[in-house]
């Protein structure tokens, strides 16, 4: 890691073992602060997995894992929620309109999201206000994954954790949440870690990248890696994703 680069988060031999199944093997490696690292691997890898450590909603086996240098384990759980936000692939929604589900971190806090501030999360998303009192059920699968990065931004998370947010969208819709993410990237610098099975996108918007395999860490760099992996079975994961 290069020395002006801070880790995030950072593992060391992390194992991850349920029902006597090895499910993370001896991950060791640090996600950049500030950094887009995306995370790429067959089916099963264990992506989703270590996404399930990093906020804590599973614990490792073995080993060590540090947010911003402190043990996760010392982390109270609002506090993690604050450094930790995560966005996954169907945007679950609670029934009601956007207004209740975009308040929901505040809700769980026992707060308000006020006026003012839902109409500045719907406007960094690029959400109109006045889908704030639509149902949510009727909102189009591109508008409902903002909404629910928005969610996530409510509580100013310094990482952000995404999980094939664009895996069942079309084309443009696709597009637009890439450059919503680079946007609060850059803007805000926050963290982004992105499981994505695609290898063009991983490339495109990656600053490092993440192969896993088999519950291990592969090979891991800057992301023109997947341009020219070193590791044969990177390369066969590769040509079969791209052919
Ligand atoms: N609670 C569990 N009990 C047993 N096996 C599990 C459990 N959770 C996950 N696994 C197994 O661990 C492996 C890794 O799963 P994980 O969802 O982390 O992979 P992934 O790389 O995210 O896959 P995908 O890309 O398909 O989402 C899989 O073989 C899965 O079946």
């Amino acid at each position: 890691m290069n020395t002006n680069d801070q880790a995030a988060i950072r593992f060391e031999s992390v194992n991850y073992v349920i029902d006597d199944i090895q499910i993370l093997k001896n991950i060791t490696g640090s996600f950049h602060k500030g950094k887009i690292t995306t995370l790429v691997g067959p089916s099963g890898a264990g992506k989703t997995t270590l996404f399930r450590l990093c906020n804590a909603m599973k614990s490792p086996s073995s080993g060590k894992l540090y947010i911003h240098d402190k043990p996760i384990d010392a982390y109270d759980q609002v506090e993690l929620r604050r450094n930790v936000g995560i966005a996954l692939q169907n945007a679950p929604m609670l029934p009601g309109n956007v207004r209740k589900n975009l308040a929901l971190p505040a809700t769980l806090k026992g707060e308000v999201l006020a006026e003012e501030e839902a109409k500045r999360f719907m406007h960094i998303v690029g959400l109109k206000e006045s889908l704030l009192d639509r149902n949510s059920k009727d909102l189009s699968g591109g508008q409902r994954q903002k909404l629910s990065i928005a969610r996530t931004l409510v509580n100013r998370p310094n990482i952000l954790l995404l999980d094939e947010i664009t895996a069942s969208l079309d084309r443009v819709s696709q597009e637009e949440i890439e450059a919503l993410i680079k946007q609060i990237n850059q803007k805000y610098g926050t963290t982004i870690i992105w499981i994505t099975h695609n290898l063009r996108q991983a490339m495109t918007i990656g600053d490092y990248t993440w192969v896993m395999m088999e519950g291990k860490l592969i090979e891991s760099g800057k992301s023109s890696l997947l341009n020219n992996p070193k590791n044969d079975k990177v390369k066969h994961f590769v040509k079969g994703e791209v052919e």
